[in-house]
């Protein structure tokens, strides 16, 4: 029986995780929740999987939660970012699910590798802002990091018996988002809401808007750089509209091993809780005769300029990622709320990248300083363009 916590329970990584666990109540148990403001949510799944211990965004939320759930509930809860970490560190779980959303998911996620507790990881902002730090650490404690993200896992699954030095190249593929076939002319007035429409996957808010800018594929070229230890120059994007094929890796003898299936996140995810083991999912087949075709094109870094940044980023090294990463959020959030338009996103993250001149990465502390910086700067972008 593996002992998880969960970090981000309530959002959509989080929901597929309990849904593979509920499948598998002799392999899983829960031992911890982290969610941050959705208490009728977090109310249900303390209720069916009994945590001892969870965690919410505030003090207040906490006695709100409290007030939901009947005493019958022998859950203690615990608020705010310490709380997420105890949840990440104190619950004596095997395994850490690292599934909330954007930067604020890599202190906890070191925690549990400080506490030498293994990592399924979803949360791919935490290798974009502190990568090399996290492996490191993860080294040292002699924990495992197993992707969630479904390139990763595939790359981590089409590595499986084969040896680091053989491989040339890494191939991940790329949906295109909803704008694959928009002119840059149409992208200057897309709207949020048409942008949220993902044509393959339902996922949370930040991750599909990042799907729309390509920026999400940029970040997973980093993560990808970071899990594999391999260079830029070594990894590619390869826009596969169908998202059936999860990525590929090229061999030194040209041989090109991919993972397929369908587009659903419970695959990967069972796979990292269950690794080395596979789990009989109950899920539709692949049918590639329905399918028909699978079809690709390279990406277009004219139209999607957010790509290009994090190929710069990744290329500068040292703490521009962070820099990336963190416009990124704040750039996305104000799209999300209508302050800025679709093209905007890609000016002012450029923006801020101009503006820092890259240091390497050598603490956690100057990893939070940096990512607070270009927060900072990105805000003040935002508001000098509303005056
Ligand atoms: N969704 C997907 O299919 C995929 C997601 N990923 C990655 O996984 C991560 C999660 O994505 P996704 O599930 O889509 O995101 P969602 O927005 O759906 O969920 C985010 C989760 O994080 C919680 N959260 C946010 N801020 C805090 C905070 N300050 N403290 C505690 N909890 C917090 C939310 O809580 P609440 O809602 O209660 O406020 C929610 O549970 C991202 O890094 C994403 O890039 C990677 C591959 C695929
Ligand atoms: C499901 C998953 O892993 C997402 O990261 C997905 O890849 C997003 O699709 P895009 O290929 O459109 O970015
Ligand atoms: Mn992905």
């Amino acid at each position: 029986m593996k002992k998880l916590a969960v970090l981000g329970s309530t959002g959509s990584i989080g929901r597929n995780v309990l849904d593979v666990v509920r499948q598998f109540p002799d392999k899983f148990r829960i031992v911890g929740l982290a969610a941050g403001r959705n208490l009728p949510q977090l109310a249900e799944q303390v209720r069916l999987f009994q945590p001892a211990l969870v965690s919410v965004a505030s003090r207040e939320l906490a006695r709100e939660l409290s007030l939901l759930l009947s005493s019958a509930n022998n859950v203690r809860i615990v608020a705010g970012p310490e709380g997420v970490q105890e949840v990440a560190a104190g619950t004596q779980a095997d395994l850490v699910v690292s599934a909330m959303v954007g930067a604020v998911g890599l202190e906890p996620t070191l925690a549990a590798i400080s506490q030498g507790i293994g990592v399924a990881l979803a949360n791919k902002e935490t290798l974009v802002t502190a990568g090399p730090l996290v492996m490191e650490a993860a080294r040292r404690r002699q924990v495992p990091i197993i992707p969630i993200d479904s390139e990763h896992s595939a790359i981590f699954q089409a590595i499986q018996g084969n040896q680091p030095q053989d491989i040339r190249r890494l191939w991940l593929t790329a949906s295109g988002g909803p704008f694959r076939c928009k002119t840059k002319e149409e992208l200057a007035s897309v709207t949020f809401e048409e942008a949220l429409r993902h044509p393959n996957w339902s996922m949370g808010p930040k991750i599909t808007i990042d799907s729309a800018t390509l920026m999400n594929k940029g970040l997973e070229v980093i993560e990808a750089s970071v899990l594999f230890h391999l260079p830029a120059e070594r990894i590619e994007v390869h826009v596969h509209p169908q998202s059936i094929i999860h990525s590929l890796v090229e061999y030194i003898d040209g041989s090109v091993i991919a993972q397929l299936g369908i587009p659903d996140m419970r695959v990967p995810i069972s796979y990292a809780l269950a690794y080395p083991e596979r789990l009989p999912l109950d899920l539709p087949p692949l049918d590639l005769f329905q399918v028909g075709q699978l079809s690709f094109e390279p990406p277009d870094l004219e139209r999607f300029p957010c790509l290009r940044l994090a190929f710069d980023a990744l290329k500068a090294g040292g703490d521009m990622p962070a820099v990336l990463n963190a416009a990124n959020e704040i750039a996305v959030a104000a799209f999300l709320r209508g302050a800025i338009s679709f093209l905007d996103i890609p000016r002012i993250i450029f923006q801020v990248m101009t503006a820092h001149a890259v240091q390497p990465l050598t603490s956690l502390g100057q990893a939070l300083a940096v990512d607070q910086w270009a927060r900072q700067s990105a805000g003040q972008i935002i508001l000098s363009k509303r005056e």
